[in-house]
């Protein structure tokens, strides 16, 4: 993996149904994202944040869409930021914000790495369409717009599509899909590892698993971290909580199994919701994870 990191926060909360996930990236800055990543080896910049508009300055047009203009111009922004930064030989790291920054995360990992491979660790499945989602939050689609699904100005990011192949991505902990993600994922035959495999084989088989499924057929895998996946025990400071997740010490132990497969190629760590937190925790332990899976080790 480089040994250069690239951080970028991306301060959006449009994307979600609630406000508070736009002050994610001052939490994790605030939790010693830099200082942990160095001392693990890595020479480390911060580009600061992208510029985002203010919801309350904005009206929505369109409740199956919320702020579809905005957020499509702020997914575009970082998409070229993040191709800017893998074209400079870095790694780039995404701090969110809302979910819908993978958009523009992924648009640019994929426009160098066509074949790219995605692990997205999320309590949903943030596949839904215009016409699937309840909601109209674009941060439940992500996954759909990147596959090439989804409305025109979102999945045309960078001038091209799709960014990804449904047989090169896997989601683990998922437990709360909508009834069209339940679909989308049957038919286009996407990787799930709900919380029942989890329960039942354990993270250790579910991140062997899902490493031997994408290592050798993708040019690299994206990382793409919702703490919303997490259990609301331990990571409470997130919009949209789901009861039964995955614990801390699952998420430990998938992150350190993923610094060892060492096929990482970007990484984003989104939805935490200081507004929610307590003491900010869940800032904290998105900085512990992250630090496991740039290969932070004990001994
Ligand atoms: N990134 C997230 N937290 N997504 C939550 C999505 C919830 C719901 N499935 C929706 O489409 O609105
Ligand atoms: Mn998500
Ligand atoms: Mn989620």
């Amino acid at each position: 993996m480089h040994k250069d990191i690239t951080i970028i926060g991306v301060p959006l909360d449009l994307g979600a149904g609630r406000r508070g996930v736009d002050m994610g990236p001052s939490a994790i800055r605030y939790a010693n994202v830099k200082e942990r990543l160095e001392n693990a080896g890595y020479h480390v910049k911060d580009l600061g944040n992208l510029y985002v508009p203010t919801p309350e300055t904005y009206t929505i047009e369109n409740p199956k869409l919320k702020y579809l203009k905005e957020v499509k111009k702020v997914n575009e922004e970082l998409a070229n930021q993040v191709k800017r930064i893998i074209e400079e030989g870095r790694f780039p790291l995404v701090l969110g914000g809302d979910h819908s920054i993978a958009i523009g995360t992924i648009a640019g990992v994929s426009s160098h790495y066509p074949n790219m491979g995605v692990i997205w660790f999320d309590a949903h499945g943030d596949i839904n369409t215009p016409e699937t989602s309840p909601t109209g939050n674009i941060h439940g689609m992500p996954l759909a717009v990147s596959l090439g699904k989804g409305h025109i100005d979102l999945v045309n990011i960078l001038n091209f599509s799709p960014k990804i192949k449904p047989e090169n991505i896997v989601i683990i902990g998922a437990r709360d899909l909508d009834k069209g993600e339940r679909e989308f994922i049957k038919t286009n035959g996407i990787r799930v590892y709900t919380m029942h495999e989890i329960d039942r084989i354990g993270m250790a088989k579910v991140m062997e698993e899902t490493i031997h499924y994408l290592k050798d057929k993708t040019d690299g895998v994206h990382l793409s971290f919702d703490l919303d996946c997490l259990d609301p025990n331990d990571a409470p400071g997130v919009g949209t909580p789901v009861t039964g997740g995955v614990t801390y010490r699952e998420g430990h132990l998938a992150m350190e199994m993923i610094a060892e497969a060492n096929f990482l190629i970007s990484a984003e760590f989104v939805e935490v919701n200081p507004i929610l937190d307590v003491r900010n925790r869940t800032a904290e332990i998105a900085v512990g994870l992250m630090a496991s899976a740039f290969g932070e080790k004990l001994l």
